[in-house]
């Protein structure tokens, strides 16, 4: 059996993870897990899957939820909350599928505890990439990919020498208003953003994918999580978001890794690594119902997040930590109604700008960068 905690149970990766536990329930067995504020689903979590362990955002949830848990289930709440059950000494594997930089702290104690870290949580890599994975090293953990494109990436590296690598080449499906032009973004709504052609994601995402900043996050995750140089990974768009990523090798032989869109393979695929098992209730790809697969290059004026992402990337120190978390805050203004479709980006901007960039940042640098960051953003609004 192998123990899991995982963080972001309620959300769209975390639900997904439960139900390949479920499907395997003779291979996983939840010991801990995560909620943000769906304390109505948690419960029905909780007698489903009977962790010893289970964390909240807030305090007044927990003292709700500590009335109705079956007896034996420690309830408790905030960040240390999450990094409890993160470095769960029942657990071996924490799978992080915490929506935003919150996710940090509880990584780097899984990583301290010497789990396993399946990570779906892309923004912890971006904000402090170098961090997490020098911990990696040092205590000799492992970070499998969930993330499909780096998951694809993962598998088409599998026995293969990294040296000989020339390219990754990470597919993006061009989001929500990939048919439309830049004059057309200026009027779109909350729900028209959320409106993703192949993929069922959280809020956040979704809206990513639609500014295409989530493409320009997993060219960071990319470089972090494969040590490869931004000038040899490049996106293509591809529509149908059948072919998940590749890698083109020196001798030009390109191995792509191909399936219907559907997270609950890459998630299995980390759970089981290096081993496979039966898919949980995954369709089959048929080639020939889909007929054709598109591709087209992506244009940098179009999707400025990518320009944006590839800059704060190239450049490093703290400018990926501000990249994202001007984004998390623009993105939650957009939800919440505040700003139209076209500040999220425009306000990026203006945080990427006015910033003194920090080489070699320290945790305690990140957290400061992070936290002026989104000052700056709320001062916007
Ligand atoms: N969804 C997908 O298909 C994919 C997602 N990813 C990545 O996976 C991660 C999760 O995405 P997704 O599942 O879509 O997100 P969701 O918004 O669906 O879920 C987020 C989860 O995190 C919890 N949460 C939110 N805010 C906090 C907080 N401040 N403290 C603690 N917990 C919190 C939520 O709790 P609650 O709902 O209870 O409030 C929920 O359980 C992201 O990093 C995303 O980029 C990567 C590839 C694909
Ligand atoms: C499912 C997944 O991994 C998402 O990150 C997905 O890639 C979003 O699609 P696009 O960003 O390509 O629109
Ligand atoms: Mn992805």
């Amino acid at each position: 059996m192998k123990k899991i905690s995982l963080l972001g149970a309620t959300g769209s990766i975390g639900t997904q993870t439960l139900d390949v536990i479920e499907h395997h329930s003779d291979q996983f067995v939840l010991e801990a897990m995560s909620v943000g504020r769906n304390i109505e689903l948690a419960l029905k979590q909780i007698h489903a899957f009977k962790p010893s362990l289970v964390s909240v955002t807030e305090e007044e949830d927990a003292i709700k939820l500590r009335n109705e848990v079956p007896v034996g289930v420690k309830v408790v709440s905030g960040e240390e909350g999450l990094i409890e059950v993160a470095a769960h000494t029942g657990a071996e594997v924490l799978v992080n599928a915490v929506i935003g930089s919150v996710g940090l702290a509880p990584t780097l104690q899984a990583i301290e505890a010497g789990k396993t870290i399946a990570i779906a949580n892309k923004e912890t890599l971006v904000t402090a990439g170098h961090i997490v994975t020098e911990a990696a090293k040092k205590h000799n953990v492992s970070l499998l990919p969930v993330d499909s494109e780096h998951s694809a990436i993962f598998q088409a590296l599998n026995g293969e020498s990294l040296a000989e690598v020339d390219r990754l080449i990470l597919t993006a499906s061009g989001g929500s208003f990939r048919d439309r032009t830049r004059d057309e973004l200026r009027d779109v709504t909350v729900d028209e953003a959320l409106n993703h052609p192949n993929w069922s994601m959280g809020a956040k995402i979704t809206i990513d994918s639609a500014t295409m900043m989530n493409k320009g996050l997993e060219v960071i995750e990319a470089h972090w999580l494969f040590n490869v140089p931004y000038d040899d990974i490049d996106v293509v768009l591809h529509k149908e978001s059948i072919i998940h990523s590749m890698v083109e090798f020196v001798d030009r032989s390109v191995i792509a890794q191909l399936g219907t869109p559907d997270m609950k393979v890459p998630i299995q695929y980390a759970l089981t690594y290096p081993n496979r098992l039966p898919a949980t209730n995954s369709e089959r790809l048929n080639l020939w119902e889909i007929g054709s697969l598109n591709f087209s290059k992506l244009d940098f004026e179009r999707y400025r997040c990518m320009a944006f992402a590839y800059e704060a990337g190239r450049m490093g120190g703290t400018l990926p930590t501000v990249l994202n978390a001007a984004n998390e805050e623009a993105v939650a203004a957009f939800l919440d109604g505040k700003i139209s479709f076209l500040e999220i980006e425009h306000f990026i901007e203006q945080a990427l700008e006015r910033h003194d960039k920090i080489n070699q940042p320290t945790l305690e640098d990140i957290k400061e960068v992070d936290r002026e960051t989104r000052m700056f953003i709320h001062s916007l609004r």
